[in-house]
């Protein structure tokens, strides 16, 4: 829609011939973004080679485990020229790999021709452009200024960075934040406690994502304290409700189900439990997140186990994490 509002001439692709004809025909995708006219420079396709041959810039907005399969799919079509951004959130599970690592990959293509474009940005308020504000990150800036011009609006404003490795672990990480503070507002603790995981929930994204190679300052960006804020307390927040529902009680599998849409903190959180490791990296909350998703710890006994760490002087813990001398 804000590509349209650009006057881009935007063919969306689907899988499902029904969604198709319901953007063609009545400009509505109503499992999705119910209620929302999407423009009528949209249509819809469930050809691949009719959606992305000669297109001037491809945006990818899988979800990650869907990812490799669906740039495979595409890189035929795809040629030199063509900008390739995504809006993807997480890793590749099994791999552990950064979505513009996967879509190199896969569409055999220079890392200057591929932007990730991340930051604070439900897809419900975006349709009615009320006002947004993403970042573009590519390792050229030149691709990514391309992407700038491409998405900026008077209600969609672009900032560029050329951070790729921070803007992706940022988007990834704060899904399983945002599940955090959901069971948190269900167990019915306050904002005291939300107030603490989005603190100590930057602490460790951007832990973790300096030691995969991040630049520190992304993380106060859009992609990092933008993108965890809304998150976190946004009722369009799918981890976030997910959250919520997991701790009335609900089953993993249950809640997966009633959502309908992808909840990407859950397969994040697994990712990332698997990068602490590998890069040696403390991540508290998500080792907590971990065992409630995975081994059955009660939430409770999670916010327990957090509460209960060994005492920390904050200064030299966050001197440490930055890189500073204390
Ligand atoms: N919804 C948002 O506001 C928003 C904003 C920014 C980023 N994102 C990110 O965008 C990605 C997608 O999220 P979403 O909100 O669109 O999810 P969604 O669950 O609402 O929609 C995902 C779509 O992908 C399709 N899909 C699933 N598996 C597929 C496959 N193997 N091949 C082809 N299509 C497949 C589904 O049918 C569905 O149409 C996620 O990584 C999410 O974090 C979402
Ligand atoms: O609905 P969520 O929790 O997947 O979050 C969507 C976007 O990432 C918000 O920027």
């Amino acid at each position: 829609a804000v590509l349209a509002d650009n006057n881009y001439d935007v063919t969306l692709w689907t899988r499902n011939e029904q969604q198709a004809n319901e953007i063609n025909h009545e400009h509505r995708n109503s499992k999705f973004l119910t209620d929302a006219v999407l423009p009528d420079l949209i249509r819809a396709t469930t050809d691949m080679a009719e959606a992305v041959t000669g297109a001037e810039l491809v945006l990818f907005a899988a979800p990650s485990s869907a990812m490799r399969a669906v740039a495979r799919q595409a890189a035929p079509y795809i040629d030199e020229a063509t900008l390739c951004i995504h809006a993807t959130k997480g890793f590749e599970s099994e791999s552990l790999k950064r979505m513009t690592t996967v879509l190199a990959e896969e569409l055999a293509c220079d890392p200057n021709r591929l932007v990730v474009l991340s930051g604070p940005s439900h897809a419900e308020e975006v349709v009615r452009r009320q006002p947004t504000t993403v970042v573009v990150a590519s390792a050229s800036q030149e691709a990514a200024e391309r992407a700038q011009d491409a998405f900026i609006t008077p209600h969609f404003r672009v900032y560029t960075n050329t951070d790729v490795v921070g803007v992706e672990v940022a988007g990834a990480i704060k899904n399983i934040i945002a599940l955090g503070a959901g069971l948190s507002d269900g167990l019915g603790f306050g904002d005291n406690a939300k107030a603490a995981l989005l603190t100590r929930g930057l602490a460790e994204i951007s832990r973790l994502g300096m030691a995969m190679g991040a630049n520190p300052l992304t993380f106060s960006g859009l992609a990092g304290v933008g993108d965890l804020v809304v998150t976190c307390t946004s009722r369009h927040s799918r981890n976030w409700r997910a959250g919520s529902m997991l701790a009335e009680g609900l089953a993993l599998d249950v809640v997966l189900d009633r959502m309908g849409m992808v909840v990407e903190g859950v397969r994040t959180t697994k990712a990332a439990h698997a990068l602490s490791a590998q890069f040696g990296v403390v991540m508290p909350i998500t080792e907590q997140l971990y065992k409630v998703l995975f081994e059955n710890q009660s939430p409770r006994t999670a916010v327990e186990d957090l509460m209960g760490r060994g005492r920390t002087h904050e200064m030299e813990e966050l001197s440490e994490d930055w890189g500073l001398h204390h």
